[in-house]
C-alpha cells in the first residue's frame, strides 16, 4: 500500500500534515517534525482500541517523550458525554499536565471528538493529535477540527473548532475492526463522493468487492480521497460558515435517527439512511433521476448500510430534525444532491416534503 501525506491548513500559513501510514514506526518522527517532541502526553482511548493498540503506541511515543500517561474510558457514543470529559479533566490535573502538553486521541470518532473537546477547553486550549483507527475516522472526524460531546441526547451540542496539530492514521488498524464499523465508515464515504465528486462515488460502488475484502490499494486510495476532498472544503470554510455545511449531507435525518434509536444505530448508518432520505427528496424536486436514486440505494446497499428503519414514527423523527443546531432564523438548513457528486445548501424544504422523505426511511 503506498505509504502518504497530505497537508491540510490550519490558520494563516500554518499547516498539518496527514499521514497515511501501515504502522506506528513513523509516528514519533512525525510528532517531532511539528516539533512537538519533549512534552507530557495523555494517550486517551477507549476501552476496545487499548487492549489493541495502546501498547504499541506508547512505545513509539518513548521515543519523543520521557513523561506518558493514559487516559481510557468505555467504549460507545453514549459515553461521548461532559462527564467523561470531567474524568479526563481529572486525570490532566492528577498528572499535572501544563499547557506545553499533548493530548492523543487514539481510537475512532467517539475518542477523536471528545479529546479533541478535552484538548481545546483544558487550560484554555492545549494541543492534540489525532490516530485515528475506524474507516469512518480516518476519512472524516479525525480531520478538519469539529470536536465535541452530545449533550441531553443532542448530538454534538457542546463543542469547538480545534485543528489538530497533527493526524497519523495506521491503516493496517482497519484489519481489527468489526464489519458494522467499517460500513459505518462507507457511509460517510459515500455521502463524500456524492457531495462532490460523481467519479469517486462510481470507483467506490464499482470496487465494492475489493473494498470490502480490505485490498490495501483500493483502501488507501480511498481514504486519500477522502481526506483530500474533506482538507479542501475545511480550507475554505473552517467554521462551517458557508461551504462546509454540505459536509452535513444525510445528517438532518441521520442525526434525528440517531437520536430517536438512543444511539443504538451507529452514526455512520445513521448517515446511510439520511442520504436515502435526502436523495428521495431531491428526487421528488427533479433533481435526481429515478436511476439516480437507485443507484444511490444500491451503493449503500452494496455496502450493507440500512435503506430503512423500524419502530419509529415519522412526526417524531421530523420534530427531532427541528432540534438540530443547524436550524437558521426558524429554517433547517438542508443539503440536497443536484445530481450525483454535486450538491447545494437548500432552507426553502417544507415539512410536507421532509415529513415524505422520512416516511420513505421508515418501515
Ligand atoms: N468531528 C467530525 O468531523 C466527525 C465526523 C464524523 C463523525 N463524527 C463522530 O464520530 C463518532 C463515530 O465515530 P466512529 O464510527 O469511529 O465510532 P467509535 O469511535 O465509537 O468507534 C467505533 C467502535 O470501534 C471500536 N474500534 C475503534 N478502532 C478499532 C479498531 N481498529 N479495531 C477494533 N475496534 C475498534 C471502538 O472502540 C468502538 O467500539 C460519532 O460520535 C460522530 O458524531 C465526528
Ligand atoms: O466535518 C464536518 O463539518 C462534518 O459535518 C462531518 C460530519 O460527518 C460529522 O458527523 C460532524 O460531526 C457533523 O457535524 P455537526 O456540526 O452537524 O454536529
Ligand atoms: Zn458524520
Amino acid at each position: 500500500m503506498a505509504e502518504q501525506k497530505l497537508l491540510v491548513k490550519r490558520e494563516g500559513d500554518f499547516h498539518y500534515p496527514i499521514y497515511l501510514k501501515n504502522d506506528f514506526q513513523d509516528l514519533a518522527g512525525a510528532i517531532r517534525e511539528e516539533g512537538l517532541e519533549n512534552r507530557k502526553i495523555c494517550i486517551v482511548t477507549d476501552s476496545h482500541v487499548a487492549p489493541l493498540y495502546h501498547e504499541a503506541v506508547k512505545s513509539a511515543l518513548q521515543e519523543i517523550s520521557s513523561e506518558i500517561f493514559s487516559f481510557v474510558f468505555e467504549a460507545g457514543e453514549k459515553n461521548k458525554n461532559l462527564n467523561t470529559v470531567q474524568e479526563l479533566y481529572k486525570t490532566l490535573i492528577e498528572n499535572e499536565m501544563d499547557r506545553k502538553g499533548l493530548l492523543v486521541a487514539l481510537g475512532g470518532g467517539v475518542v477523536g471528538d471528545l479529546t479533541g473537546f478535552g484538548a481545546s477547553t483544558y487550560l484554555r486550549g492545549i494541543d492534540f493529535i489525532q490516530v485515528p483507527t475506524t474507516l469512518l475516522a480516518q476519512v472524516d472526524s479525525s480531520v478538519g477540527g469539529k470536536t465535541g460531546v452530545d449533550f441531553l441526547q443532542y448530538k454534538n451540542m457542546v463543542g469547538a473548532f480545534h485543528q489538530p496539530r497533527l493526524v497519523y492514521m495506521n491503516m493496517s488498524t482497519l484489519q481489527s475492526l468489526p464489519n458494522r464499523e467499517f460500513t459505518c465508515g462507507m457511509g460517510e464515504i459515500l455521502k463524500t463522493g456524492l457531495i462532490c465528486d460523481e467519479e469517486f462515488f462510481r470507483f467506490v460502488c464499482k470496487n465494492q468487492p475489493e473494498i470490502s475484502k480490505l485490498d490495501l490499494s483500493m483502501l488507501s486510495r480511498m481514504i486519500r480521497r477522502c481526506c483530500e476532498i474533506k482538507a479542501g472544503v475545511v480550507e475554505r470554510d473552517p467554521k462551517e460558515q458557508g461551504e462546509r455545511a454540505l459536509l452535513n449531507l444525510g445528517h438532518t435525518v441521520g442525526h434525528a435517527v440517531e437520536k430517536m434509536k438512543n444511539f443504538q444505530l451507529l452514526h455512520g448508518q445513521c448517515v446511510g439512511v439520511g442520504l436515502i432520505a435526502a436523495a428521495y427528496l431531491s428526487m421528488q424536486r427533479g433533481l435526481l433521476t429515478e436511476e439516480e436514486y437507485e443507484e444511490i440505494r444500491k451503493g449503500c446497499h452494496s455496502y450493507n448500510l440500512p435503506l430503512s428503519v423500524d419502530s419509529l414514527n415519522a412526526g417524531d423523527v421530523l420534530a427531532a430534525t427541528k432540534k438540530d443546531k443547524k436550524m437558521e432564523a426558524g429554517h433547517i438548513k438542508f443539503i440536497l444532491m443536484d445530481g450525483i457528486g454535486k450538491s447545494f445548501i437548500d432552507k426553502t424544504v417544507t415539512d410536507e416534503e421532509l415529513l415524505q422523505a422520512i416516511r420513505e426511511i421508515l418501515i
